[in-house]
């Protein structure tokens, strides 16, 4: 079956999107948290099947950002579009897969049960008729390719498989954004780099517009269409060339920053990164 087909079949989502039609837009928007501007001026865009990494040190608010997009907190000032739309709670057309915290090893529920959570709470949940929630789960599982592990306990799987469950659970209802919180950390470069070709792949054959936050862009560098680099409360978005460089860093930390290229590599020094 052919994604279209499927999506037909399994009355999911079922908006088609056309390749570069704008995702999302943020123009002058200011975020506050409590008494802390997090954020000032935020002006950007990112387009369907843009695959666009959020970089930046501990605590510069690239949660806050994606936060910001599930709606889950307000800009204080501008305007913030997802398809046209303000930001929602609940937002089908988003597929959101949190900072992943290793589970614990005798969790003995089912990998196929933790993706068919991500099912609940939307009009597919529990009272969705039990064929189409299954085939659903299962093309998630194929997706991610996470079928030959689909009926182990959780607990006993690897970082990198949880990861990819996830982000099936993520893919569920056929967002037209995918949203992923640092889904890279914990994991080994090698099991780091088959997530990274996993999500690529999906940005490109869904059409998906994929925000990934990251501390290293270096495991993403070949595949990144732009990077958003957030720091000293700014954030700056361009194709990685544009922006990861010693002149543009420097102005958004207000501070020296060199990167040095090496060994096909980027590396930037002088901040706290
Ligand atoms: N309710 C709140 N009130 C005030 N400040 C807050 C609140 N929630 C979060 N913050 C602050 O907002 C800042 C941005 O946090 P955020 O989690 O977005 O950073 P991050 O860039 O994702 O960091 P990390 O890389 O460490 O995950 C942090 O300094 C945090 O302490």
């Amino acid at each position: 079956m052919d994604d279209e087909t499927w999506v037909e079949e399994m009355n999911v989502n079922n908006t088609i999107v056309e390749r570069g039609a704008p995702i999302i837009s943020l123009e002058s928007v200011r975020i506050r948290l409590g008494k802390r501007t997090i954020q000032e001026n935020i002006n950007l865009s990112i387009n369907a099947g843009e695959f666009v990494a959020i970089l930046g040190p501990n605590g510069a608010g690239k949660s806050t950002l994606l936060k910001l997009l599930l709606g889950l907190i307000k800009a204080e000032t501008g305007t913030v579009r997802i398809m046209g739309r303000p930001p929602r709670r609940g937002n089908t057309d988003i597929g959101y897969a949190p900072q992943h915290r290793v589970l614990e090893a005798d969790l003995a529920l089912r990998a196929r049960d933790v993706v068919g959570f991500g099912l609940d709470g939307h009009r597919w949940g529990p009272g969705w008729p039990s064929r189409k929630r299954t085939a659903t789960i299962e093309k998630a599982l194929q997706e991610v390719d996470a079928l030959h592990f689909a009926d182990a306990p959780v607990g006993q799987l690897s970082g990198g498989e949880q990861q990819r469950l996830l982000i099936a659970q993520a893919l569920l209802t056929n967002p037209r954004l995918l949203l992923l919180d640092e889904p890279l950390s914990n994991l080994d470069i090698a099991r780091g780099q088959e997530i990274v070709t996993l999500v690529n792949n999906l940005c490109r054959a869904r059409n998906v517009a994929v925000m990934l936050v990251a501390h290293d862009v270096n495991p993403l560098l070949h595949v990144v269409d732009k990077v958003i680099y957030v720091a000293n409360q700014h954030c700056t978005i361009g194709t990685p060339e544009e922006v990861i460089t010693s002149e543009t860093l420097t102005r958004l930390y207000g501070s020296p920053v060199e990167v040095v290229r090496a060994l096909g590599r980027v590396f930037v020094v002088g901040a706290e990164i």
